[in-house]
């Protein structure tokens, strides 16, 4: 079984007064893209985010196709790692995908080939790294109950950067090679402002 975490607790402070993952992108709520382009290589998939987000994000997951769990932060506004700690102690399978709600061109072929790395080399996480020298640690495959684990642990020891929990991990970096010959570089782009959403909405 595979998993599928999204991660949508940030708040959206680039984008303006707006939740980015429910603002709709050409019609379709942009976390509802994401999870969409997922369902063809999960079987689950667990929406991390805060409880004030959770109706609208529910409703933007309505009728989708595969199991749907929210995995809510319990101590809101401590970054990306704390909310993939988070999603991922929810998630039922060995490994899950992490991916931000604002990669909506998210490539199921990328998720796969992350996936067979991680799994293939018995690994806790296969985490992609750009030849801009940027891990891409918000779209990358984790061994759920041991990032999870390394997560808390490096809260609890005050440390909130997002490659911490990864110090006490077996891990492999996937270069961007190889996922240029898997898939579309574009998996990574994130959409962060009203500029950067306008732009993206003619690409689908
Ligand atoms: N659970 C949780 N997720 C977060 C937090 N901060 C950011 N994220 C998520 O991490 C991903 C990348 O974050 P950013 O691009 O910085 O998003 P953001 O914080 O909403 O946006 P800005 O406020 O404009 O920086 C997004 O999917 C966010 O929803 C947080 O404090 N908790």
């Amino acid at each position: 079984m595979r998993s599928a975490v999204v991660i949508a607790g940030g708040r959206s402070t680039r984008f303006g007064d707006a939740d980015k993952a429910v603002a709709r992108l050409a019609g379709t709520p942009m976390i509802r893209r994401v999870a969409d382009r997922l369902a063809a290589v999960v079987d689950e998939l667990v929406v991390n985010c805060r409880v004030d987000q959770r109706a609208a994000i529910e409703a933007a997951m309505a009728d989708y196709p595969l199991s749907v769990r929210f995995a809510l932060d319990d101590d809101t506004d401590e970054g990306p790692m704390a909310g993939i700690g988070t999603g991922l102690a929810a998630c039922e399978g060995e490994y899950a995908v992490v991916v931000a709600c604002d990669m909506p061109f998210v490539d199921p072929d990328v998720v796969a080939y992350l996936f067979e790395r991680a799994e293939d080399e018995g690994v806790d996480a296969a985490v992609p790294k750009l030849d801009d020298g940027w891990y891409q640690t918000t779209q990358a495959v984790y061994r759920t109950e041991a990032m999870a684990t390394a997560c808390e642990n490096a809260l609890a020891r005050g440390d909130r950067k997002i490659l911490a929990p990864l110090e006490e991990l077996e891990w492999l970096v996937v270069d961007e090679a190889a996922i240029d010959v898997h898939g579309d570089l574009d998996t990574f782009e994130n959409l962060n402002t009203r500029e950067e959403f306008a732009d993206a909405q003619s690409r689908f």
